[in-house]
């Protein structure tokens, strides 16, 4: 039996509940005209359309049916997805004072705390002052090159334990995502085995990559779910997102007091945090400074590990292409040395693998949702304030209108060879759009190049053999804002 404090807490909910549906439902009677859409329902508008997994294969079919910019509304709250270049470019690009900020999610953003962390920081001061902060240090490929020392060293030792442990290649790919990225942002040194500072940005980041999809939670669509209490039964998501709240601060703190103990002593490796503590910062600075350090993890490393994962699939299923690439690097580098970054420009069929497998298989397929600040009209069409706007990554780089045979991984088409122009840049899109474009883009270009070009050199990749039988991969991307 429930105690009468939880049917007041039910009744409270119930009421306030309902008012927020009221209000929804009033906000939704806007006068349009809106995008096209699937028809919703009274109060609940499309939210039984809604993809549960595989969203960015859902919206792809809704552009057959409803054309490149669809729009749908989930218990009031209006969504677009845009399905094409152009209307990303248009809204995202060249609108993107008005499509800059993000949604407001109240489980992961509010409760969790990463609406203080770049991605999820609503646009404003903060936000500002963080991309200044990252586009000083990651912010070009000049910037990148003193990074090549930390990329070489960590990619050679990916391919020792490669070779030491070839089942292990998640392991070996996520460590060594995490090494460099804790070197460049806090100067730290990876123990060899389980990492106790991996392990808590890890936590923290599966939480982010679960409960980040909008729409995913209740609470995401009714903020006043906010003040349900956790102990009520169905508020499981809110003991979840308050257990979120610790493994953030922890991911936040205690890579950062770290630095400040080694600086205090005199033994800190110079990082982003080293860089940008020196001097006597105020509060205020540290505060920005170590916001700005946790996002560089949450947003790198599973996205460089998601591109790095689709190169192995590649390479396995598509071995032309890795004989043509390790031929190129044999030609131009030789065998007495390893590529650098500075081999850049003369390996134009790695790169193209590298382009490749951004298209093919994007890490990230609906990028981030960002969120319209204010009413905007486009093409004779209504976007009310608020509206959650999605640019379908996936659907654009596997448009047949922009990618000749799109399943097939073909690098080729980024090669300009016999009077043919190379295909559209896959980085155009997978990187998402406007003022909240991938603070990192340079440093994940680097450091997928780097990778994989030594990897090309040094192994040959196959599909397992076990008991003469040859394993034929399944090609099955999860779920989740990274793949
Ligand atoms: C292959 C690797 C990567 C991919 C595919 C990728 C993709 C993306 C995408 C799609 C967004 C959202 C853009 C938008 O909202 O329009 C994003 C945001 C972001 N990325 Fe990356 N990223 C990668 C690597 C990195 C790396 C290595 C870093 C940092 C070292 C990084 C830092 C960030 C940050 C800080 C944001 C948030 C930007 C904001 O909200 O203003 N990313 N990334």
């Amino acid at each position: 039996m429930f105690s009468p404090n939880t049917l007041y807490a039910f009744d409270a909910i119930v009421a306030i509940l309902g008012l927020a549906l009221l209000s929804r439902f009033i906000a939704a009677r806007r006068k349009g005209p809106f995008p096209p859409g699937p028809k919703g329902w009274p109060f609940m508008g499309n939210a039984l359309d809604m993809p549960t997994s595989h969203h960015w294969k859902i919206f792809s079919q809704w552009s057959e049916r409803w054309g490149d910019i669809v729009y749908v509304t989930v218990f009031g709250q209006p969504m677009v997805i845009l399905n094409s270049l152009d209307h990303a470019t248009e809204l995202l690009e060249r609108r993107s004072a008005l499509y800059s900020d993000r949604p407001q999610m109240t489980s992961i953003g509010k409760i969790a705390g990463w609406d203080q962390i770049v991605v999820l920081t609503p646009y404003g001061a903060q936000f500002r002052e963080h991309r200044r902060l990252l586009s000083r240090y990651i912010g070009s490929h000049s910037a990148i090159t003193k990074f090549a020392p930390v990329l070489e060293h960590e990619v050679t030792k990916l391919i020792m334990r490669i070779i030491r442990q070839p089942k292990a290649l998640d392991q070996q790919l996520r460590r060594m995502a995490a090494a460099v990225i804790l070197n460049v942002t806090y100067g730290y040194e990876m123990t060899e085995d389980e990492d106790p500072l991996v392990e808590i940005v890890d936590t923290a980041v599966t939480h982010f990559s679960e409960l980040s999809t909008p729409g995913a939670r209740l609470a995401d669509m009714f903020p006043v779910l906010e003040h349900v209490p956790a102990w009520l039964p169905g508020a499981g998501w809110k003991r979840r997102a308050f257990a979120a709240a610790r493994d953030t601060s922890a991911m936040v703190e205690v890579p950062y007091a770290m630095v400040r103990e080694r600086m205090a002593s005199g033994t800190a490796i110079p990082s982003f945090v080293s860089s940008n503590l020196e001097g006597d910062p105020s509060s205020e600075q540290q505060y920005m400074v170590k916001t700005t350090a946790s996002v560089m993890y949450a947003g790198g490393a599973d996205t460089t590990v998601s591109t790095l994962h689709s190169f192995f699939l590649a390479m396995t299923c598509y071995p032309e292409v890795q004989k043509k690439a390790q031929m190129e690097i044999d030609n131009i580098i030789g065998n007495d040395r390893l590529p650098t970054l500075g081999d850049r420009e003369s390996l134009p069929y790695v790169n193209a693998v590298c382009s490749e497998l951004h298209r093919w298989n994007p890490a990230a397929p609906l990028g981030v949702t960002h969120r319209l600040v204010q009413d905007d009209t486009y093409l004779n069409f209504v976007l009310p304030k608020g509206t959650l706007v999605t640019a379908n990554a996936w659907h654009i780089l596997h448009d047949p209108a922009n990618y000749k045979d799109p399943f097939v991984f073909n690098p080729d088409r980024f090669v300009k060879s016999h009077g043919e122009e190379p295909e559209m840049d896959p980085r155009k899109v997978m990187f998402g759009f406007g003022r909240r474009i991938c603070a990192g883009k340079h440093f994940a270009d680097a450091s997928v190049f780097l990778t994989c070009a030594t990897i090309l050199a040094t192994l040959d990749i196959s599909k397992a053999v076990e008991n003469g039988v040859v394993n034929e991969p399944i090609i099955n991307y999860g779920n989740g804002t990274v793949r």
